[in-house]
């Protein structure tokens, strides 16, 4: 079998690590074997059982400074196969360059490119500063609760007295590199309405149905003007506040589906709610209380709040970037050595592990080194062009060769 780094990228591409059921073990495994080769040192830790996590480690020279840590998650959301034109985990080289598989963008690229760019490195003689930490942490998809949670709480974390995080970014269509400052905060909203039951004929006020399709259309009326601010170029979407449903629950069941001449007692609506660092979330929470489903209506709701939202310091959970953050000028000097532009720094539309490690108070930044490619994480034939993944190894080479050269004081 051959082995390039196009190779080893489509091996690491064919572990199935979809949800519900993801492997972790295998990939791990060779993952493990890739540092080995390389002569990184590897630690397997498992805060959850069933869903280890691996880190790799380069020392730096100085040890006693903090370190630099590089984070991917193992995990993959799932794939419809029969939506495919190869199957999601056959990673399979098109003959114009672009590698069709889950996870390539997202984001199994930088794991195999962190690697890559090391082995670069050492093959150069480079040796780093700072000590150099690669994580590949499991969960990641479901919220991280049970991995990188865990894991930046962990004593071992602690251990590593890591100064400055680089996480995954998302792809960028044009000839300019994204790089995030903060995600956006999810909530799970529920909400449910309650009312009189009746004969389908009827009608009567404060039905539960009439009262769930009132606040879902005023839901959709907030919703629309957060769009409306987006749609005139006003923000981004990663700007303004989210709220989209994602399920609708009610009627009777029957044999043949539902009852059609009775009006149910109770019905529920589930939204994804994203909320920018800027937003006053008490706000979001009068607003829901009072207007999204208030008691009035009969109704109730639970909100659940999947992760931090201000750090340890009560700062919002956003890394800085201007010269005020001595890891900025380092990154962005890197990218430009690599030949490369970064775009104006951006919020993440959705949410990362990145997260709990703002939450810490460490300067972390999402980038995945993908120019000229269509934004495909989760979608159906997700692909990264050959020549894309082997540029980021490039640009990597640059970023690790100089953060973990970084001399100046960090905090
Ligand atoms: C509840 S946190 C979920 C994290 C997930 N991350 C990637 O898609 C997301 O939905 O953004
Ligand atoms: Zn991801
Ligand atoms: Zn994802």
């Amino acid at each position: 079998q051959e082995d390039t780094p196009i190779a080893r990228f489509l091996r690491y591409l064919q572990f199935n690590t979809a949800h519900p059921n993801p492997n972790y073990a295998d990939p791990i495994s060779f993952l493990i074997s890739q540092a080995n080769a390389i002569g990184l040192q590897a630690r397997t830790l498992e805060f959850t059982l069933s869903k280890p996590l691996l880190l790799l480690t380069w020392p730096g020279s100085n040890p006693s400074l903090p370190s630099v840590l590089f984070n991917s998650h193992l995990d993959s959301v799932p794939a419809e196969p029969s939506k495919w034109i190869y199957p999601p985990f056959s990673a399979t080289l098109a003959p114009d360059g672009k590698i069709y598989a889950r996870g390539a963008q997202d984001d199994k690229c930088i794991a195999m490119q962190y690697l890559e760019a090391i082995r670069n490195l050492k093959a150069n003689g480079f040796t780093p500063l700072r000590t150099v930490h690669i994580s590949y942490v499991p969960d990641e998809e479901i919220g991280g609760f049970d991995g990188s949670a865990k894991f930046t709480g962990s004593k071992e974390f602690e251990d590593l007295n890591v100064g400055f995080v680089l996480d995954e970014g998302q792809a960028s269509t044009g000839d300019e590199f994204r790089v995030f400052y903060a995600d956006r905060t999810p909530w799970e909203l529920k909400i449910k309405a309650t009312g009189d039951p009746g004969h389908g004929s009827r009608l009567y006020d404060n039905g539960a149905m009439e009262n769930l399709m009132k606040s879902v259309e005023v839901i959709t009326k907030f919703r629309e003007s957060q769009f409306d601010i987006v749609k005139s170029g006003e923000a981004m979407n990663s700007e303004v506040i989210s709220v989209n449903p994602v399920y609708l629950k009610a009627g009777i069941p029957s044999p043949t589906g539902f009852v059609m001449n009775m009006q149910p007692s109770e019905g529920e609506a589930g939204f994804d709610l994203r909320l920018p660092p800027t937003a006053d979330p008490d706000l979001i929470k009068k607003r829901i209380a009072e207007e999204w489903a208030p008691a009035r209506r009969n109704m109730t709701y639970e909100v659940i709040e999947k992760g931090p939202i201000r750090d340890y310091l009560d700062r919002p959970l956003m890394t800085l970037t201007n010269d005020s953050n001595p890891w900025w000028p380092v990154f962005k000097q890197a990218i430009e050595a690599a030949g490369g532009k970064l775009s104006r720094p951006e919020i993440l539309a959705s949410t990362t592990d990145a997260r709990f490690m703002r939450q810490r108070g460490i300067p972390t930044f999402g980038f995945s080194p993908m120019t000229n490619t269509p934004i495909l994480l989760h979608d159906h034939n997700e692909f990264l062009k050959d020549t894309v993944y082997l540029r980021g190894i490039e640009v990597y080479e640059s970023v690790i060769s100089s953060l973990s050269s970084f001399k100046g004081e960090s905090y």
